[in-house]
């Protein structure tokens, strides 16, 4: 599918099986969520431009490839997006964050949006935003609404189990967002779950139904 990237890794497959059982604990959930999440990173930072350093090894001087993290801000989506955020910070602990709070609304299935905060000079970073699901979409598009309206410009979106309809719904309203996800699963039924996804995400990691 065209701006969707499946990340098949075998390792990501296994934990994100095991984290759709319904037998699967609240702390399975989040020790699981946090591993795929690292994985998930290790994939959509593959491109990253690496800058030269000057460093010394035990032997000789030499210009060595560097990350810049401070350039990168992680943006989560409250709740659930903050078991992705976790993991992901351990591999580029400089990062920047940014959280957006957004629920939707059980029934009319429309983003809710309560907290937003971001870095200041947003325009000049590469923002990966993390939501483990991509349902409708409404959540999704809403939080890159509210980072394009700050002046973010160079956006990508990560989550775990993605909808058809929210893909589709996604990529009409930013089309310039590349996504990367896990699974794209099957359909949403009529209460806006992914069918067969893992359940309510932000419930399954905090134990909160
Ligand atoms: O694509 P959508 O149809 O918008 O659905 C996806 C959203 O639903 C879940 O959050 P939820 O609304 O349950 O928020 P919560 O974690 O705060 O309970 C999930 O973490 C996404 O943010
Ligand atoms: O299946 C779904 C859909 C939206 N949000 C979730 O957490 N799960
Ligand atoms: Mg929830």
């Amino acid at each position: 599918m065209d701006g969707v990237t499946v990340i098949d890794h075998p390792l990501v497959q296994h934990k994100l099986t095991i984290m759709r059982k319904k037998e699967t604990s609240t702390a399975g959930f989040r020790r699981l969520l946090r591993e795929i999440s690292m994985l998930l990173c290790y994939e959509v930072t593959r491109d990253l431009e690496l800058t030269m350093e000057t460093i010394e090894t035990p032997l000789t001087e030499m210009q060595a490839p560097v990350v810049e993290g401070k350039k990168l801000v992680f943006a989560s989506i409250l709740r659930a997006g903050n078991g992705l955020l976790e993991g992901m910070l351990e591999l580029v602990p400089s990062a920047r964050v940014s959280h957006i709070g957004v629920y939707r609304d059980h029934e009319t299935l429309q983003p809710v949006e309560y907290y937003f905060k971001a870095p200041e000079d947003i325009a000049e970073r590469l923002i990966i935003v993390v939501d483990p699901m991509l349902a409708t979409g409404n959540s999704s598009i809403a939080a890159v609404d509210k980072l394009k309206e700050r002046g973010a410009h160079n956006i990508r979106f990560l989550c775990l189990l993605a909808a058809p309809e929210g893909i589709k719904n996604f990529q009409g309203a930013h089309p310039d967002v590349k996504i990367y996800t896990a699974a794209i699963d099957s359909h949403l039924n009529e209460k806006g779950y992914i069918v067969p996804g893992l359940g309510d995400a932000g419930d399954r990691m905090y134990g909160t139904k």
